[in-house]
C-alpha cells in the first residue's frame, strides 16, 4: 500500500455512497445538493469523532443512580469557506456545544494556488479536536494552508474531513502534515483535470452549493 494512503479513512456505508452518487449527479439541484452534503456531514462525524474523550459522571436515572459517560472535550469545526459551511450543520447536529471557527480561502483558478481572506478560531479551540472541513481535496493547496493556519494559532489535535478527496491531494497533507488524519466518503487515485479537479467528483461543490453556477446535463457521460 502507498504510504500516504494510511492516514486516509474512506466510508464505505451504503448510505454514505448512495448520497455521494447523488451529490455527482449534475441534475441534482442546489437545495439537494445542499441537504446531502449535510448529511454526508452528520454521517462522516459520527465516526471521525469516536476517538472523543469521556468522563464517568453519576446521575439520576428513574430507577437508581446509575455511572455513566458524558463528554469529557467538545470538537471545533472549522470550515474553509464557502463549501465547508455546508458541513457545519451536520456536525453541529451530533453535539450542540460544538464550537465553529472559519478560515476563508479561494483557489484561484489560474495558478490553482490558495488566497486567503479571513480566518478565525475560537480562543478556546486548542482544548477539544479540530476538524477542518471542506466538500473537496484536489490539489490539497485550500487544506493544507487552512492546517498550517489552524496549526500556527496553536492547534495541534486536528482531523480533516472531507467528501471528495483526490490521490494528488491525500499525498500532499501526508507529505506536508503527517499528524493529520483525512477522512473522506470518496476516494479518486489518479491525477486531476487540467483544471485541477476531481474527474469523477461533483464538479465545484461551493458553486453548486451556493447555486452560483449550472451544470449542464451531458448526453453521452
Ligand atoms: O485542493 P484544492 O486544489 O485547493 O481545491 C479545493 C478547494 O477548492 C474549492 O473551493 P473554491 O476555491 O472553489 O472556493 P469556494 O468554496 O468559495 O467555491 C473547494 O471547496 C476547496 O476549498
Ligand atoms: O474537484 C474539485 C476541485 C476543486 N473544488 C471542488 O469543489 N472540486
Ligand atoms: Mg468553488
Amino acid at each position: 500500500m502507498k504510504e500516504y494512503l494510511s492516514n486516509l479513512t474512506v466510508f464505505s456505508h451504503p448510505l454514505i455512497q448512495h448520497k455521494v452518487s447523488h451529490l455527482c449527479d449534475v441534475n441534482t439541484g442546489s437545495k439537494e445538493f445542499s441537504e446531502l452534503v449535510k448529511e454526508l456531514a452528520m454521517l462522516m462525524g459520527y465516526e471521525t469523532l469516536k476517538e472523543l474523550k469521556t468522563k464517568n459522571v453519576e446521575i439520576q436515572a428513574p430507577l437508581q443512580k446509575i455511572t455513566t459517560p458524558v463528554l469529557a472535550e467538545d470538537f471545533t469545526i472549522v470550515p474553509i469557506l464557502r463549501a465547508g459551511l455546508g458541513m457545519v450543520d451536520g456536525l453541529r447536529a451530533l453535539s450542540p456545544t460544538a464550537k465553529v471557527g472559519h478560515i476563508g480561502l479561494y483557489r484561484d483558478e489560474e495558478t490553482l494556488q490558495p488566497q486567503t481572506y479571513y480566518f478565525k478560531l475560537p480562543v478556546d479551540a486548542s482544548g477539544g479536536p479540530i476538524i477542518v472541513v471542506d466538500p473537496a481535496l484536489a490539489t490539497g493547496g485550500s487544506a493544507d494552508a487552512a492546517i498550517q493556519f489552524v496549526k500556527d494559532s496553536g492547534c495541534s489535535n486536528i482531523k480533516f474531513m472531507c467528501i471528495f478527496a483526490s490521490e494528488v491531494g491525500v499525498k500532499l497533507l501526508y507529505e506536508k502534515h503527517p499528524d493529520v488524519k483525512v477522512y473522506a466518503a470518496n476516494y479518486a487515485p489518479g491525477p486531476l483535470n487540467e483544471q485541477g479537479y476531481i474527474y469523477t467528483a461533483a464538479g465545484d461543490a461551493g458553486d453548486r452549493l451556493c447555486g452560483t453556477v449550472s451544470y449542464k446535463p451531458q448526453k453521452n457521460g
